[in-house]
């Protein structure tokens, strides 16, 4: 579970910008959330937060029994191996490398010997439906195959949260939908906390949540609820009451990944009615 106290983050310089404004929000483990907003508003700042990748000016972020805004680099680096994933919008994929080598990087850092990263990272990529295409360089992959591999490399070291920036920003339709799925049949299958920022309003609506941040406040808006929909496997309490059906924005599903995880509910997605409600 997330818990952000009064966060507020400003980079300093000539021209100081406060990008996030005494933020405050509880993210239950187990929950899917979009964050929304206007260019520059503080997404990505927040996702840095999230992702152990920076510390707030002033404010406490706590994930789990970490409080992350008083922790090391060293420890920060821990957290970021053991317990996060993160997904990118271009992919951030190492050029040199094949796709399994890619993945493979990502168990470096936990120590895990050579034979069980080969093992493990041979069937993350089968999870993602890429396992026919592990020694392919990116260059020789799609952007949505790229951004499937990145996909298993953020989920290899089996993480407590995942965090995606702009997933689909990079991909037309018919590979927007499909990574947008992944992500949604991984949050399923693994009990995932997942919180994607994005711009794209079908990513946004499948979400459990949505929240916005504008200038560096942070709003939730309104309800996500969706009918029918189904919990993910492995999901925790939530102690915040904020748990909500998933509704993937899903209507050309992917048959493998509709086989690997059947507790997937693909459910075409109809526009709610949301209001926005401040917080912290
Ligand atoms: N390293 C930095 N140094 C100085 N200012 C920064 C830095 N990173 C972000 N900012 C500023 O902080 C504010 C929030 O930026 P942030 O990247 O979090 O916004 P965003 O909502 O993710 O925007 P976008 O949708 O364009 O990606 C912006 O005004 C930005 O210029």
């Amino acid at each position: 579970m997330y818990t952000l106290t009064d966060v507020t983050k400003t980079y300093a310089g000539k021209h100081p910008v406060t990008a996030l404004d005494r933020v405050t929000i509880t993210i239950p483990d187990g929950q899917m959330v979009a964050i929304e907003g206007p260019t520059g508003g503080g997404k990505s700042t927040m996702l840095q937060m999230l992702g152990a990748l920076d510390v707030p000016t002033s404010g406490t972020v706590t994930l789990d029994d970490v409080e992350l805004s008083d922790a090391g680099e060293r420890r920060l680096q821990e957290v970021r191996a053991e317990r996060v994933g993160i997904v990118f919008q271009n992919f951030n994929l190492i050029a040199t490398l094949s796709a399994l080598e890619n993945v493979q990087t990502a168990l470096v850092p936990l120590g895990v010997g050579a034979e069980e990263r080969l093992e493990r990272s041979r069937a993350a990529l089968d999870q993602v439906a890429m396992g026919d295409r592990a020694d392919h360089l990116p260059s020789e992959l799609s952007g949505g195959q790229q951004q499937r591999v990145a996909i298993a490399r953020a989920l290899v070291k089996r993480p407590r949260v995942l965090l995606a920036d702009e997933p689909t920003g990079n991909l037309d339709g018919p590979m927007r939908d499909e990574i947008l799925a992944l992500l949604h049949s991984s949050w399923h299958a693994m009990g995932l906390t997942v919180i994607m920022v994005t711009h794209d309003s079908r990513v946004a609506a499948s979400a459990q949540r949505r929240l916005r941040i504008a200038h560096g406040r942070l709003s939730e808006i309104g309800d996500g609820r969706r009918a029918g929909a189904d919990e993910p496997d492995g999901a925790r309490g939530d102690p915040g009451g904020a748990r909500r059906s998933p509704a993937p924005a899903q209507d050309h599903p992917d048959d493998a990944l509709e086989d690997a995880t059947p507790g997937a509910s693909h459910q075409p997605t109809a526009p709610g009615t949301y209001e926005e409600r401040p917080l912290g």
